[in-house]
């Protein structure tokens, strides 16, 4: 197998369409992703986020077009992804009746990490989020933010090429989600990782994404918008008003 060439995309999306019985829900989308990049991906309900998400995870194949992820393809190659990529969902999504420590652990399973790592890996990753003496907590002894942040630890643990969220953030307050993007930011730069994050709010895609995609219904891309580093509020605001105009289904191309 050979490996991906450093300014090859990580995620290439070519002329996909995705078609359910009865409806149309992607159309002719292509996109890249490059290694190491952060993108956000923002678009209206029904646009096809969900649809992209589950693309790139290999869940099911595309219609027509193709997906390829590390140039493999995620759904016929699903078993190759398993370490490779990590998902963080809105809700922590933790097994109950297993702690903190267990959570972590468990990810690490069933990644194929050998069981002598599982558990200095898994304190590690508590610790750098900020979990250290909660490791014994099970999930209803913590908080939404705590729960966010086992989640993440979990994925982080893996230890994979790409991190994809999919509205990690959008269930906690204002202020525990600030925190935990500009946390989530730094470990996916430090790590030299690749996220992808699927976001309803504008907000979150301008804060964390040097790259936001935006999807229109029928399910394609409708516009690809930069966000320089350290881009003052009155940049942001044009940014938003442009990121508006384009998801917007009446609006023009
Ligand atoms: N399994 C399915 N069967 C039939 N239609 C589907 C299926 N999954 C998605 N769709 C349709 O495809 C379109 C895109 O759905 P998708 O869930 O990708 O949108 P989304 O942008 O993630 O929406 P939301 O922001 O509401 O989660 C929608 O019109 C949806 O009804």
């Amino acid at each position: 197998m050979t490996e991906t060439a450093p300014h090859e995309p990580v995620i290439e999306f070519t002329n996909v369409q995705k078609v359910f019985p009865g409806h149309h829900a992607l159309r002719d989308l292509s996109f890249g992703i490059g290694r190491g990049e952060l993108v956000s991906v923002v678009g209206v309900t029904g646009c096809g986020k969900s649809t992209t998400f589950n693309l790139i995870l290999g869940l099911f194949p595309p219609t027509e077009g193709s997906v390829r992820v590390e140039g493999h393809d995620p759904h016929a190659e699903f078993d190759w992804f398993r370490r490779r990529m990590a998902v963080v969902f809105q809700d922590a999504r933790l097994l109950p009746w297993r702690t903190a420590l267990q959570n972590v652990r468990t990810g690490m399973k069933f990644a194929g990490i050998p069981k002598q790592e599982w558990d200095g890996r898994a304190r590690d990753w508590l610790s750098r989020l900020g979990l250290a003496g909660r490791e014994d907590a099970y999930p209803h002894q913590l908080s939404g933010g705590q729960r966010q942040r086992v989640s993440l630890a979990r994925a982080f643990a893996v230890d994979p090429e790409i991190i994809l969220c999919d509205e990690s953030f959008s269930a906690l307050d204002e202020i525990t989600a600030r925190t935990l993007r500009k946390e989530f930011v730094e470990l996916v730069r430090a790590g030299g990782k690749t996220g992808v994050v699927i976001t309803h709010s504008l907000d979150e895609a301008l804060t964390l994404g040097e790259r936001i995609l935006v999807l229109r219904p029928p399910g394609h891309l409708a516009d690809e918008v930069r966000v320089p580093a350290g881009s003052d509020p009155e940049v942001l605001a044009e940014l938003r008003e442009r990121l508006i105009t384009a998801m917007n289904p009446e609006g023009a191309e």
